[in-house]
Parts: structure tokens; C-alpha cells; sequence
């Protein structure tokens, strides 16, 4: 260990984390040490002494009170900046006339950046309060506004991945861009994302979906993914009027898959949201370009959508993670997508045959951690507390006596054991759970200090 006190900082307490698919880790105490914003040392099963593992060098401790743990940071793979003001209003119209009646409208008001000033810095302010260390954003047409989100997240240290939407067809007549003013600002959002020169913010190409873009549209938008690598989002096979005027738009595709496929639009790179009505060939496609899919549970529940099922998607080889997609969602948590992800597969498993397993809360915890990690194609950075990663964490508590404002269900008076608490963090928890967000070793948000 090489650090000084400012770069080197050693967390001592319970620690855990996903592996693998279906087990939770646990340390009853372990040390981190994290430099330069990377874990560089991670000792399991600790007992004695602290200098006993760590030697002399300088560094910061930092140890966990009781009740306290490490968790790794959330990951978003699907979420919509521009619908935050609409947050919970609107749940009562199905996918097409809720994006007309309520989105569409909300959106077309980022054409002033100062609105979007205001609304975005709020954004990342919450959604990093909520322990989202790394998020993905559908902005809005506008590429200047689109930018104002890059640059909140950049300033707020938020791990983001930010884009400007294109949509030149089947909007409401005024929510639309000619294609070549879509692409034009397209090449100049990535110019404004390169410009900030911050290597945890990156432009991803956004399509809307199908629907909303001509085949010449989603073809360019493929050729400037692949010419630079760039990640790409976009939304499929969410309600099943959509996959219908889908198959109308497209009649020469012979499903909804294959009109990204023939657009160079299905990547390793590539975060597709929803993913409910993907046939098995389908499915197999988007798993044989490494793409994924991000489950987004609650979003599916109140525009009655439908349920993804996600063992299917996994026994396809498919990658997933969780998206709160709101303003289809209603929470911006990704505590809340996990229970929710528990509650539509135990739904499904009501009237599925009895070999229809419901997800189990490891899986979800894996779904929100790890698996976002490996949907983004970012495992070796971020997803777990494996050394040479970067350190992108919650400090987790379940204390009441740390905390008198403290959730009543979460609170333990009595002695839980680490992984009861990890239950009750999924089934009962919140934003107050959380009392501490790092992501690359900075502290971004914290129940004392608000982030600017
Ligand atoms: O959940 C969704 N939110 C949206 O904004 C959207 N646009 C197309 N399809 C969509 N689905
Ligand atoms: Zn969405």
C-alpha cells in the first residue's frame, strides 16, 4: 500500500456483494482500502488488529458504526431525466396515449435550457440519494438540454451515461426533428460530452424506438455508434399495441429484434428497455451480440404493459439489470426495482406452471449490482468489491439508534444477522437506508452534506 492520508482511505466493517447470479456475500467484517478512487486491497474475515493487515503506510479509517454495511452502488440501466417532473402522474393510460397525452407535452419543454437547468441538477441530486452510482438517461431531442444533464452528472460526480433522443417520425406533429438535424446534433452532443473531459460520463446514441425513427434514421445512428464504439439505448417489445404498429412501420423486418439488428443498432454495447413480448428468436439474437436487456418492473405494472420474464431472458443467455424508467415508473429508486422485480415474478408464478421459479432476493440484488455491471459491459470496473475495481459504493445503514429519523420497517432494535439486514434493506428499505454514496472513491452524496 503506497497511499497518503488524502488518497488512501480503509473502510472497516460488514461487507457485501454479489459473485455470482444467485448467492449474496457476506463479510461479518472485512477492511477495503481504497486509493485513487480503486480498491487495491480487500481483506475478508477480519480479526485483531487493523495495522495486522494493513502494515504502516498512511491512510484514513473509516469504520462502520452498528448496523452498517458496504453494498456496491447501484446501477440504472433505464431511466428518463426529462420525465422526473411527472413523476407518479399519469398511470392510468396504456404505453402510446400516455406518451402522447403526458410525455410528449412534459418533454417538448426542455427546449428551454433553463427548465432543464432546474429539473436535471434535481435529477442527479435524487437519483444519487437514492444510491445510483451509475445511470442511464434518456435526455430529449434537445441537444443543449441533453448537455445540461451531461454536465450535471459530471459536476455531481455521478457515473452516467447520457442521451440525446432522435425522433423523426410518429410523434404528435411538434415533438420531432428532421433526420438531418437529428444526427447533426447528435455529433454535437458527443462533441459537448467529450468536452468535459470526465471519463465516468459518456454520450450513448438513443433512438426512442422503433416506432419514432425511419429505417434511414436507425441505420445512420448504427454507423455512428460503431464508429465510435459509442453505447446505444433505446426501448422494445414493452405493450403489445406498440409491437403491432411496429410490424406496420416495419412490414419488411420480420420482427422487432431484426429491426435493430438490420440497423447495426444490437451491440455489446447496447441497453434495450423492456424487452416483454421478445420471442426466443428474438431473444437468442440479442444475446448473440452480447446486448441486453433492462428490466423495468414497476414501469410494467402501472402501464400495465406486462411481466418480463427474466429466467427466460437468462435461459436465452440474455444480459439484464434494472431500469426504474420513470416516468413510467413512479420510484427512482433501485431499492424499489428490486422489490418490484420480486413482486411481478411472484405474481407471474401464481399463474405459471410449477416449474416457474419467482426470482429470489439474491437474484434481484444481483440484477442491481452486478448484472447492471455485466449489462453495461463495465464488470471489470464496477458491480462488486473485487480488488483492482473501482470503488462505486453505499454505506448502508440499518441503525435506528444511528438515526432517530429512521425508517420505522427498516430499523433493528434487536440483533440481526448481516443478511437479515440485507432482507430487510430489499423488502423494507429506502433512500434513509443510505447514509453514504461513493462512486470512484468520491463521496457524492451523504446524509449530511447535499450535493451542488
Ligand atoms: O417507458 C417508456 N417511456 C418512454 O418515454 C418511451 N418512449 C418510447 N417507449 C417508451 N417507453
Ligand atoms: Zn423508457
Amino acid at each position: 500500500m503506497t497511499g497518503t492520508l488524502e488518497n488512501c482511505l480503509v473502510f472497516d466493517g460488514p461487507l457485501v456483494h454479489s459473485c455470482s447470479r444467485n448467492q449474496i456475500t457476506t463479510h461479518e467484517r472485512a477492511l477495503v482500502v481504497v486509493e485513487n478512487g480503486k480498491i487495491t486491497k480487500v481483506v475478508e474475515n477480519v480479526t485483531g488488529d487493523v495495522k495486522e493487515h494493513l502494515g504502516s503506510g498512511k491512510y484514513q479509517m473509516k469504520k462502520l458504526e452498528k448496523g452498517q454495511f458496504l453494498c456496491p452502488g447501484f446501477v440504472d440501466l433505464h431511466t428518463h431525466a426529462p420525465q422526473f417532473p411527472n413523476q407518479g402522474l399519469g398511470m392510468d393510460m396504456p404505453l402510446l396515449d400516455w406518451l402522447q397525452t403526458y410525455t410528449f407535452p412534459l418533454e417538448m419543454k426542455y427546449e428551454d435550457e433553463g427548465f432543464a437547468e432546474k429539473v436535471y441538477k434535481n435529477v442527479v441530486k435524487s437519483t444519487l440519494k437514492s444510491g445510483t452510482t451509475t445511470a442511464c438517461y434518456f435526455g430529449t431531442i434537445h441537444r443543449k438540454s441533453t448537455t445540461r444533464l451531461a454536465q450535471a452528472v459530471s459536476r455531481m460526480g455521478q457515473r452516467g451515461l447520457v442521451g440525446k433522443v432522435n425522433m423523426n417520425q410518429n410523434s404528435n406533429g411538434k415533438y420531432v426533428e428532421k433526420t438531418e438535424d437529428s444526427m447533426k446534433e447528435t455529433l454535437n452532443f458527443i462533441q459537448d460530452v467529450s468536452e468535459l473531459n470526465n471519463p465516468l460520463v459518456e454520450p450513448v446514441i438513443t433512438p426512442r424506438f422503433a416506432i419514432s425513427c425511419s429505417m434511414d434514421l436507425l441505420k445512420e445512428l448504427g454507423k455512428l455508434a460503431a464508429s465510435g464504439n459509442y453505447y446505444i439505448q433505446t426501448h422494445i417489445s414493452e405493450n403489445k399495441a406498440e409491437v403491432e404498429f411496429t410490424k406496420e412501420v416495419f412490414p419488411d423486418q420480420p420482427n422487432y429484434a431484426e429491426v435493430y439488428n438490420v440497423s447495426g443498432l444490437l451491440t455489446n454495447k447496447t441497453i434495450l428497455g423492456h424487452g416483454i413480448y421478445l420471442s426466443d428468436e428474438e431473444q437468442k439474437v440479442i444475446a448473440s451480440k452480447g446486448t441486453a436487456v433492462a428490466h423495468c418492473p414497476n414501469s410494467n405494472t402501472w402501464l400495465k404493459s406486462g411481466i418480463c420474464d427474466v429466467r427466460k431472458l437468462w435461459s436465452n443467455n440474455v444480459k439484464v439489470g434494472l431500469g426504474t424508467d420513470i416516468g413510467a415508473g413512479s420510484v427512482s429508486s433501485i431499492i424499489d426495482a428490486m422489490r418490484s422485480a420480486l413482486a411481478v415474478s411472484i405474481n407471474k408464478s401464481f399463474y405459471s406452471s410449477e416449474d416457474y421459479k419467482p426470482l429470489t432476493y439474491p437474484e434481484v440484488f444481483f440484477l442491481a449490482t452486478l448484472g447492471g455491471a455485466e449489462a453495461l459491459n463495465k464488470q471489470e470496473s464496477i458491480g462488486n468489491f473485487m480488488v483492482g475495481k473501482d470503488f462505486d459504493a453505499l454505506l448502508i445503514d440499518t441503525e435506528w439508534q444511528n438515526r432517530p429519523d429512521m425508517n420505522a420497517p427498516t430499523f433493528t432494535m434487536t440483533d440481526h444477522s448481516l443478511i437479515e439486514r440485507v432482507q430487510k434493506l430489499i423488502y423494507s428499505g429506502d433512500d434513509r437506508n443510505i447514509a453514504e454514496v461513493y462512486v470512484c472513491g468520491r463521496l457524492v452524496s451523504s446524509r449530511n452534506i447535499s450535493s451542488k
